[in-house]
């Protein structure tokens, strides 16, 4: 066939693939002029050195006419070095097609045509799409898929709950460990999840207005994940560009304040329309319900979530506000699980019977009769009564007993307690926390109170006068009597602080520990102010102040401040710098005051006793004497006994004895009985709590033996050699110099000719930036980025490498004494594929996957012997030119190769899908079994439900079953 130019002729350029295909205008000895069509270019090149390829076809080929149909090569004839094509149309006419009229939108993409046309790419290309694909298949199994690349340790019951929850379609769960034991950093990890399974594109967290930088920052720097923070400046900014768009619409990942959201009608209406894949509430437990009041928040929440696939909702205090403000967040959850309240009351009641059975479960190798009886009684669901028969059968085996235990225990604390709504962990089954020490101060009663106490005792009026100032009505104000006298003394009195021996014992205790970080909190905002100001007259302490009067920056840099090593020894915070916030630097607090209710006690205390806490934290309380404050304090430490440790129990004891608790304080009786008598029911209440609800939550929260192997997986993930060699390989291809910084780090720039998608999605400057692949130095050196298998680089790397055609064609010489010279081998790289709507997630059970042969010439798959990594350690690459050559005299043989391994592929294809079909089934038969189930003791299930699920089971069916297998790359190998 002529490889002389002439006129009408196709050919491509091997340097400029994406201009398409080439159509020869004019051609002599020494230039020849080529249009392409497809780029709408020109090109001129000398013929002697044209880096251009002639494209033919040949028998079997499928090629398109410029005016769209298609023709099955079976022969073909030249004229004046002008091929014509001959063959059968997809209507089974025969036609000719002549070269000139060949599609110019025709790309070569795929593996064959390139190869065959003589597109070769560099050795190390072919390298790296191979493993990626076999990469991308085995992080799409990976059981800690997304949970790799968080710069956070890996602790235990946080990735227990963000595999758990990450993994579900739409998850909607409350996540309510005590404080400080990582909630933020789960729903992190279960937002990346999704994210990384194409499950989640859009999310809204809501949270309080002064945890809004803190969040900002910690999706940043953990998860890399950049939020656009939502206000009024930032809102209308937006609309002033185009007044009618939705603010909410022009970021997928949005932040903001939800107060300032509940606030504006109209911006919340825009929330609402712009539909969300996850919505995130943290310190949810100020979402107040009760059966006669909704609040604003509550309601605004509600309609989000119902605007929402996933709900996440955060607060380490789920019933500060009752039981029934708890039930009512749960129903946000799950509508169909809780519609009942009272019959709520009732589970709750009946959890210890519950627990017991679980318990049985989890101990006993056989099942006595009473725990068959009890396990009867609880289980109705025809599902759950099939599991009990197969583990109490005599023939049953120890693996299939083990099995129906298993399940049988997951039915029971999904359908009976809380377990898959609800995730609550303990300190006291976290390691690593050093506990608390309680210090006290006894301060004799300033007369100046007393006065005022007294005062106020007899006057009604000024009862409601200092009620709305205080936040607390009368008497439970008189638990904060600066603030009282500050009110109702005449404005040219001595201030407080002048007096009140508290401040003198701060500022000794300030100056004692000055080398130390100390935190102090006290319940009203310009408690914090006069006490900062008494420290700067009365010692000349310049301490900085964190109170709700202050913009947000003011607020963040005072706490910066306080953070920095070198800042402030300590910071004074009204009651808003108890939520949330991170101080477990510090390791003394000081409490000038106590708040009102439990909850609220441990918030603060949860500020330091949060992890990251390396001391035993010491807890220091300043109290006047025979004052509410100290009745307050004999009631946390000895009646509720929450200061030295969380206690599960405090919340509900609160609510039953708070009101004689106020009512004996207020009319001076003695406290000792009383706080005996709460004591005992203290330790009644844990101990039911302990047998009953806790143990099912603490069961259905850290689910040990899940557990420790995904923190197995992780620590093995973070010293796989591969990633190393992965990236090394990577940046050849891609053109990125690195340069290495130490055993774990190293520097990465663009190179001269780096590809310009390398670092995108990635924070650098000019210079690149530095990473570390090592999860320790990660967590010590924040200017180090995380890189793991999940991070942007190596997705770009991926993406990129998947998604053109660089490396699917390639030649290379064989150096192996004991193969024969001449020796002709192909490595065929086959992708399985199957496209469905990205709503079915199909990739979950089915993920890219790649089978790669390696024919000899006599049709012999030697794949299964010969491995890609030993294979590719003896090749070596050779000149384009050479290349091409070697293709083209050997075409007819690759041809049949090709051919063969095609058959060879497909016949591999039927078990990979029937794999896929079985655990898809699997799955969502249990789903449907779950939904039947719960349908059988509440009947708001709807029928509807069900069959969503069979809809989508069917429509998965049916895409498995048009899963296609085609030739992703090829390499001849041809030993040297
Ligand atoms: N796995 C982890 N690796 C590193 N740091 C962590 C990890 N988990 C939690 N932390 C740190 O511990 C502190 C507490 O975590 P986080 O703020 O998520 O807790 P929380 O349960 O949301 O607290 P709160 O109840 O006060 O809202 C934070 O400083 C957080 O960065």
């Amino acid at each position: 066939m002529s490889s002389v130019f002439a006129p009408g002729q196709r050919w491509i350029s091997d340097a400029e693939q994406d201009l398409g295909l080439g159509l020869v205008l004019a051609a002599d000895l020494r230039s020849v002029t080529l249009f392409f069509p497809a780029a709408d270019e020109t090109r001129c090149y000398s013929t002697q050195h044209a880096p251009l390829t002639r494209l033919l076809f040949a028998e079997g080929d499928v090629i398109e006419s410029h005016a769209g149909w298609r023709l099955q090569v079976d022969d073909l004839k030249e004229i004046d070095g002008h091929v014509i094509y001959i063959g059968e149309t997809e209507d089974g006419d025969w036609r000719e097609l002549p070269e000139a009229q060949l599609s110019h939108r025709l790309r070569l993409q795929q593996a064959k045509d390139r190869l065959l046309t003589g597109q070769v790419d560099r050795n190390s290309w072919f390298n790296l799409r191979y493993l990626t694909l076999s990469q991308q298949e085995r992080l799409h199994q990976s059981p800690v898929r997304g949970l790799r690349a968080p710069r956070v340790d890996l602790i235990a019951h946080q990735m227990y709950i963000a595999h758990e929850v990450g993994k579900r379609f739409a998850p909607r769960v409350l996540l309510a460990d005590e404080v400080g034991l990582g909630k933020t950093i789960e729903a992190g990890l279960i937002l990346q999840q999704q994210r990384i399974q194409g499950r989640c594109q859009r999310a809204l967290i809501l949270v309080p207005e002064p945890l809004l930088h803190q969040w900002l920052v910690e999706l940043m720097r953990r998860f890399n994940l950049h939020f656009s923070l939502l206000d009024d400046a930032h809102c209308e900014a937006l609309e002033e560009e185009d007044p009618s768009l939705n603010p909410f619409e022009q970021s997928q990942l949005v932040i903001c304040a939800l107060d300032w959201l509940i606030d504006d009608p109209e911006r919340l209406q825009q929330a609402e329309s712009a539909t969300w894949d996850m919505l995130i509430v943290d310190e949810a437990h100020h979402l107040r319900w009760t059966p006669d009041y909704a609040s604003p928040e509550y309601l605004g929440v509600q309609s989000l979530a119902e605007h929402s696939r996933g709900v996440l909702l955060l607060t380490a205090t789920p019933e500060q506000l009752g039981i029934e403000s708890h039930f009512a967040r749960l129903r946000l959850l799950d509508p169909a699980r809780y519609t009942d309240l009272e019959r709520f009351r009732a589970e709750e009641a009946d959890y210890q019977s519950i627990a017991q059975a679980v318990r049985a479960l989890l101990e006993g190798q056989n099942l006595s009769a009473q725990d068959q009886a009890l396990l009867q009684a609880k289980i109705h669901s025809d599902d759950s009564q099939e599991l009990l028969a197969t583990l109490c059968h005599p023939e049953t085996s120890a693996e299939q007993k083990q099995s129906a235990r298993t399940q049988l225990i997951e039915h029971l604390l999904d359908r009976y307690g809380t377990g898959r709504v609800l995730f609550r962990n303990r300190r006291a089954h976290v390691q690593g926390f050093a506990g608390r020490t309680l210090l006290t101060y006894p301060q004799s009663m300033p007369s100046a109170y007393q006065e005022v106490l007294h005062q106020l005792a007899q006057d009604e009026t000024a009862q409601e006068l200092v009620d709305d100032a205080c936040k607390a009505s009368w008497p439970l104000n008189a638990a904060y009597p600066e603030r009282l006298y500050s009110l109702l003394q005449a404005e040219e009195a001595e201030p407080w602080w002048q007096f009140d021996p508290r401040l003198n014992w701060l500022l000794d205790f300030l100056l004692q520990e000055q080398d130390e970080k100390v935190l102090v909190i006290c319940a009203h905002a310009q408690t914090a102010i006069d006490l900062t100001e008494a420290l700067r007259i009365l010692g000349g302490l310049y301490v900085p102040v964190f109170h709700e009067g202050m913009s947000i920056i003011e607020r963040d840099s005072a706490a910066a401040w306080f953070a920095d090593d070198e800042g402030a020894p300590a910071l004074i915070c009204s009651e808003i710098g108890s939520e949330g916030r991170n101080f477990q630097f510090a390791r003394h607090l000081v409490l000038f005051d106590l708040p009102l209710h439990p909850d609220q006690l441990e918030q603060r205390i949860g500020r330091l006793d949060r992890i990251g806490q390396k001391h035993q934290i010491q807890v220091h309380i300043p109290y006047l004497q025979a004052s509410w404050q100290h009745a307050l304090l004999t009631w946390y430490d000895q009646g509720l006994a929450c200061i030295r440790q969380p206690s599960a129990a405090a919340a509900t004891l609160w609510h039953r004895y708070f009101a004689t608790f106020c009512q004996r304080q207020e009319r001076a009786q003695a406290l000792d009985v009383f706080l005996q008598e709460v004591a005992q029911a203290r330790e009644h209440l844990t101990e039911e709590l302990d047998q009953g609800r806790n143990t099912l939550l603490e069961l259905s929260s850290n689910r040990s033996h899940l557990a420790q192997p995904l923190l197995a997986a992780l620590a093995a993930e973070d010293k796989d050699p591969e990633l190393r060699e992965y990236l090394e390989l990577a940046f050849d291809v891609f053109g990125v110099d690195s340069d290495d910084l130490d055993e774990h780090s190293l520097h990465v720039r663009p190179g001269k000719e780096m590809q310009a998608d390398a670092f995108a999605n990635i924070r650098h400057d000019e210079e690149g930036f530095s990473l570390t692949l090592s999860r320790q130095q990660a967590l010590a050196r924040e200017d180090l980025q995380f890189v793991t298998w999940e991070h942007p680089l190596i997705e770009n790397f991926m993406e990129r490498t998947s998604s053109t055609q660089m490396g699917n064609s390639a030649v290379a010489t064989l150096k192996n004494p004991k193969i024969p010279a001449g020796t002709l081998l192909v490595e065929l790289i086959y992708r399985v594929a199957c496209s469905a709507p990205k709503a079915l997630n199909i990739e979950n059970f089915l993920p890219p996957t790649g089978i790669r042969l390696l024919l000899d010439t006599q049709g012999r798959n030697l794949a299964a012997s010969v491995s890609f990594k030993g294979l590719s350690r003896q090749l070596e690459w050779v000149k384009k030119s050479v290349a091409r050559e070697v293709v083209k005299m050997r075409a007819p043989i690759l041809r049949e190769l090709i051919e063969q391994g095609d058959k060879l592929a497909q016949a591999e294809m039927p078990t990979l899908v029937e794999k896929a079909q079985t655990q898809m089934h699997q799955q969502l038969e249990q789903e449907i079994a779950r939904l039947h189930a719960l349908q059988q003791i509440n009947t708001c299930i709807r029928e509807e439900e069900v069959q969503v699920l069979k809809i989508r089971q069917q429509a998965l069916a049916e895409a498995l079953n048009q899963t296609q297998v085609h030739l992703d790359a090829i390499r001849v190998i041809v030993a040297a």
